[in-house]
């Protein structure tokens, strides 16, 4: 069993009165996509923050590798190679696609004394820039500007601009979201492509997507994990069953 890239261990994050994760534990492995699914407000984004360092946990422990990354901000996690990409698309979007890929390597591969050379002058961000694009299957797009994409191409940018920062670890939240059944199926082999190399967080309402894909599920209802396990396991846990998956999932 390969040890995991990142630990969540009993991490739990109010909202005022309302504790939207609670006790959560969960890890991430190299060659793995694991997805956390739930009903809408069951607490998934809010776990994704709190694993990217974007929400402080009000109780819990995040490990790096074997390092507690608990107190470090997201930049700092961010250069430790954890990368995301989020519900909303945060592309550039009058930027080309190579600049916007080449933008988000700098915040890793640039030293903090360089941050006054122009970006096109940095050749490790620039390679950085062209290996997402080849990962990400977008390098024929490199100079198309970014905002005239169609939807399925500017999730497949955002995922590009999280690989140009070289992490491990991919925390992906509804990377799916909007796509018709083509484009579906361009991500999914792009996520296939991608765990060889990297631990996967797929938050996601696809089921049929999520079930294909995904080598470990953890379901959440109102903050809480009520099972994890492979595919299979989740499709026959009868309390999964009643709180979530509909008889068609199932
Ligand atoms: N910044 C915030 N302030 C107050 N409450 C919040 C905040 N962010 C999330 N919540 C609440 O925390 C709970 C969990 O929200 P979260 O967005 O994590 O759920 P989710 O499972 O990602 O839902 P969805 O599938 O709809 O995206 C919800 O009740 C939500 O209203």
């Amino acid at each position: 069993m390969p040890q995991p890239l990142l630990s969540a261990r009993h991490i739990t994050r109010r909202f005022g009165g309302l504790t939207a994760i609670d006790d959560v534990s969960l890890d991430l492995k190299r060659g793995a996509v694991h997805a956390v699914i739930g009903t809408n407000g069951a607490g998934k984004s809010t776990l994704v923050s709190v694993l990217a360092g974007e929400l402080a946990p009000h109780a819990g422990t995040i490990f790096l590798r074997d390092q507690d990354v608990t107190a470090w901000p997201q930049p700092r996690r961010a250069r430790a190679g954890m990368g995301r990409s989020y519900q909303r698309t945060t592309i550039f979007p009058s930027l080309t696609v190579h600049e916007n890929c080449r933008i988000a390597a700098q915040a890793r591969h640039q030293h903090f004394w360089h941050w006054h050379i122009a970006a096109r002058n940095c050749r490790s961000s620039n390679e950085a820039a062209d290996h997402a694009l080849a990962l990400a299957g977008l390098d024929s797009a490199r100079s198309r500007v970014a905002g005239l994409l169609s939807h399925g191409g500017k999730r497949q940018l955002e995922i590009a601009m999280s690989l140009a920062t070289s992490p491990d670890v991919l925390l992906l939240d509804e990377p799916l979201a909007g796509m018709g059944a083509e484009e579906t199926g361009r991500m999914l082999e792009l996520m296939a492509s991608l765990k060889a190399d990297h631990a996967v967080l797929l938050i996601e309402h696809d089921m049929d997507a999520v079930f294909r894909i995904s080598d470990e599920i953890t379901v959440m209802v109102n903050g809480t994990v009520i099972a994890h396990g492979d595919p299979q396991t989740i499709r026959d846990d009868a309390q999964v069953q009643a709180a979530y998956l509909g008889e068609d999932d199932a």
